[in-house]
């Protein structure tokens, strides 16, 4: 009786579970069925079991294992020239995707649908984050934040932030300055680390002075993301990861709301004191003190509140606490990666060098400090368009981000074919690499010219509009965009006449060799061990799957100083 109870109650849910994962499994097969009766494109090789994960599988075996999983697509985007879309189905680890690579199809998905954000990324960005903000939020809430936000971001504002960028690229000089004519080091540790600066400085206006010494909110936000992934289950199963993040998370948390309750009280004195000149003639204001301007205005304008009885919200706090997080994230790795890929665009293209260089000298002179110059005329950064079209380039052939999005009912999209394709039960990505060297949109597409930035509209190299779009478009673009190119623009400038920087990935790979051991050497002449492969599509920097696409191994690299 016992053993008939105890059967009954381990066989029902048994069942159930596998019932319930049949009906699910076939009904979302019959869909991607459905959706190839429809004519929409994908790759051969689709298994009623596996989806396309043994495509995938096929060309990441071919790829070095921490390769960006966007290169894997390489051999089949060509395939699918004619639709400029194709539909991966990751059955059973994830829904199925539209896989994007053409205008009309980007600007569907984000512009004219604006399809939402994916509804798992909260919880998935959520040890890093903290919760809800603006890159998972939708809607009114979306609305709200991001019209606060908004003027701490505008091209005037960021202008006058220019001097806090001055300040932490002297910091970088200084340590290349300490690097030159020594031995290997990371360009990319050295960029992320700079980047982070300058993100604090400008939306927080705090000095972690992290480029120097690693600062225990930096320290905090690495080790976080050292335990993330989003898909890894090595990762997500290990037990010890929700403790860990949940601790370096608290470290986070409680250093923002510290600032943040400083930027307030600070924000509120000022605001008292508005009249005192001393008080109005301050240094810019960051990003956040901008919104908690507004905020503060809100509540005297809208609720009547006197200034002296406002108080910073609990809620409002935990969420501006969530976007400091945010800005901090999504800028810093992203960041780190344009400014790496744009030195290492600078030393393979000589000539392309030698005319950044003159550019400098005309607008800032040749023997005068431009940091100097800078901190008086920010506007000057504008001036220099050719750096921008450097740097335009650059992100057109390594872009650091992608953008998903999920399907809605009713919404369908038509591919460039005509096939209109239902978007319910699936994702969409806008593969950035893909539509950045589309060759039906970009005339000598995988060529590195600058000058394609800087000719009329009639000429073959004009970038043809909604080709660009490494920030993405429509309402959800990228919110810090000016502070990238100006960052890197006053990088560029500070740097590219008074520092020479090299990959040095052969010397890398030799030291990394001597270091395995005759043991793994014999392994290898014997064939036990295969051939590590370490270029990807002719590239030894070739992009990761860490958050940003970073350069390969840290972009080793040697420096030296110009004319000596
Ligand atoms: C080279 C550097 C960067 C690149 C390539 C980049 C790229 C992008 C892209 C593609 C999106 C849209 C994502 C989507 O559609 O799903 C985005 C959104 C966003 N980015 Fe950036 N980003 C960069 C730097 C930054 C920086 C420095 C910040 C902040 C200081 C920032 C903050 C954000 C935020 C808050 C959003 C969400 C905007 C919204 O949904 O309203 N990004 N970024």
């Amino acid at each position: 009786m016992v053993l008939s109870s105890l059967s009954v109650t381990i066989v029902v849910p048994v069942i159930s579970i596998i019932v319930y994962v049949l009906v699910v499994g076939y009904r979302r097969r019959s869909r991607i069925n459905a959706l190839r009766k429809l004519g929409v494109a994908m790759p051969a090789g689709w298994s009623w079991w596996f989806g396309h994960l043994r495509v995938l599988d096929e060309k990441l075996k071919k790829l070095p294992p921490d390769a960006n999983v966007y290169m894997a697509m390489h051999d089949i985007v060509p395939d699918h020239a004619d639709s400029e879309v194709f539909l991966m189905d990751y059955w059973p680890v994830a829904e199925p995707m539209l896989m994007i690579f053409g205008i009309e199809l980007s600007h569907q998905t984000s512009t004219k649908y604006d399809l939402p954000k994916p509804s798992n990324q909260e919880h998935s960005f959520s040890p890093i984050i903290g919760g809800s903000s603006l890159i998972t939020m939708n809607g009114e809430q979306w609305k709200f934040w991001r019209s606060l936000l908004n003027p701490g971001f505008s091209a005037s504002h960021m202008l006058s932030l220019i001097p806090n960028i001055v300040d932490a690229v002297d910091v970088f000089c200084e340590l290349l300055e300490q690097n030159a004519n020594k031995g290997l080091f990371s360009l990319d540790d050295m960029t992320t680390r700079l980047a982070m600066d300058v993100i604090t400085r400008t939306t927080l206006d705090t000095d972690l002075d992290n480029q120097r010494n690693e600062h225990k909110f930096a320290h905090a936000l690495n080790t976080i993301l050292n335990w993330h992934s989003f898909w890894d289950p090595r990762i997500l199963l290990n037990p010890l990861r929700v403790p860990v993040q949940w601790y370096y998370g608290r470290i986070m948390s409680s250093f923002i709301r510290g600032e943040l309750s400083k930027r307030f009280v600070e924000m509120k004195r000022s605001k008292a004191t508005i009249n005192d000149s001393a008080a109005s003639t301050k240094k810019a204001k960051s990003v956040i003190a901008l919104a908690l301007e507004e905020y503060i205005t809100r509540k005297q304008e809208h609720d009547k509140t006197p200034l002296e009885n406002i108080h910073l919200d609990e809620n409002f706090a935990r969420i501006a606490a969530n976007q400091i997080r945010l800005f901090i994230f999504a800028g810093n790795d992203t960041t780190a990666t344009a400014i790496g890929y744009t030195y290492h665009m600078l030393s393979q293209h000589p000539t392309v060098l030698a005319k950044v260089r003159s550019e400098h000298d005309t607008i800032f002179g040749s023997d005068t400090d431009p940091g100097a110059l800078l901190r008086q005329q920010p506007a000057l950064i504008n001036q220099c368009r050719y750096t921008l079209a450097v740097i335009k380039e650059t992100l057109r052939l390594y872009p650091p981000a992608s953008s998903i999005r999920d399907g809605l009912p009713g919404v369908s999209f038509v591919d460039r074919k005509g096939t209109s394709i239902p978007t319910e039960h699936l994702s969409a990505t806008i593969m950035h690499n893909y539509v950045h060297v589309n060759p039906r949109l970009w005339h000598r597409p995988l060529e590195f010219l600058p000058d394609r930035w800087l000719v009329n509209a009639d000429h073959k190299l004009y970038p043809p509009p909604g080709a660009f779009r490494p920030f993405e478009h429509g309402p959800r673009n990228c919110i810090g965009q000016t502070l990238v190119l100006n960052e890197i623009r006053v990088a560029l400038i500070m740097t590219a006449r008074r520092f020479y920087l090299q990959p040095a990935y052969e010397e890398f790979d030799a030291l990394e060799r001597a270091k395995e051991g005759v043991w793994m050497e014999l392994m290898r002449k014997v064939g036990i061990k295969g051939k590590e492969c370490k270029v990807v599509l002719g590239e030894r920097a070739y992009q990761t799957s860490r958050s940003g696409a970073h350069p390969a191994d840290g972009y080793p690299c040697r420096v030296s100083l110009v004319g000596k």
